[in-house]
């Protein structure tokens, strides 16, 4: 069936780890952290099995509907309040699994995204730090469709903006200051996508 135009970043097989050089943030990339094949299957399964739901955000006065589907899972057995968020499956462990062995932290929550086409997207904001204390690691894991991961530094306007393609079955962290200093979106697109799946592992605490 496949999809996503990505055959020439998968072909050399490599697992570079690339940092990137900018103040007040500690970012990580890895391309092909997953195979294609793995990739195909965690999308496919992740794409059919999830029980996506829409997201109600508030958005200056009003409610509104997030322009991207959402489905929250967190481990129950640590006895922080998890409200009624479903387990982790075992898909989500074994993607959970592979990042916490490359970085070598646990991780007891995932948020799933689904963009559905392009005009899903995540507009600017820096992940909450409320529940996952001061200076937490955000890891991401991306399936399906490539879309652009942009990062803007929320002090300095001498910091040029950042762009970054997230191919499927590729690996991001931002740790440090990073979601203090930095806001990230995924912008709408006019052209034709097809569907991405984004995972963020976060530990949440008491
Ligand atoms: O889809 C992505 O790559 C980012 C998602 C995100 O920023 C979030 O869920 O907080
Ligand atoms: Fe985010």
């Amino acid at each position: 069936m496949k999809l996503f135009n990505d055959t020439d970043l998968f072909a050399t097989g490599t697992r570079g780890t690339r940092e990137f050089d900018l103040p007040d943030a500690d970012i990580m990339l890895i391309d092909n952290f997953f195979s294609k094949e793995e990739s195909d299957d965690f999308y496919d399964k992740l794409l059919t099995e999830t029980q996506w739901r829409e997201y109600e955000m508030p958005m200056y006065d009003k409610i509104v509907t997030a322009p991207r589907m959402i489905s929250w899972h967190q481990d129950k057995k640590d006895g922080i309040p998890s409200g009624n968020a479903p387990e982790f499956t075992a898909d989500l462990n074994k993607i959970r699994q592979r990042v916490e062995t490359q970085i070598g932290l646990k991780f007891n929550a995932v948020l799933l995204n689904l963009y559905r086409n392009g005009n899903d997207g995540v507009s600017w904001h820096s992940d909450k730090i409320d529940k996952s204390g001061i200076n937490p690691i955000i890891a991401s894991v991306t399936f399906g469709e490539t879309r652009m991961f942009r990062l803007r530094h929320k002090f300095r306007k001498d910091v040029p903006q950042l762009e970054i393609p997230l191919y499927h079955g590729s690996f991001l962290t931002m740790a440090g200051k990073t979601n203090s200093f930095w806001e990230h979106a995924v912008p709408k697109t006019a052209k034709e996508v097809l569907p991405r799946i984004n995972l963020t592992f976060r530990r949440v605490i008491r």
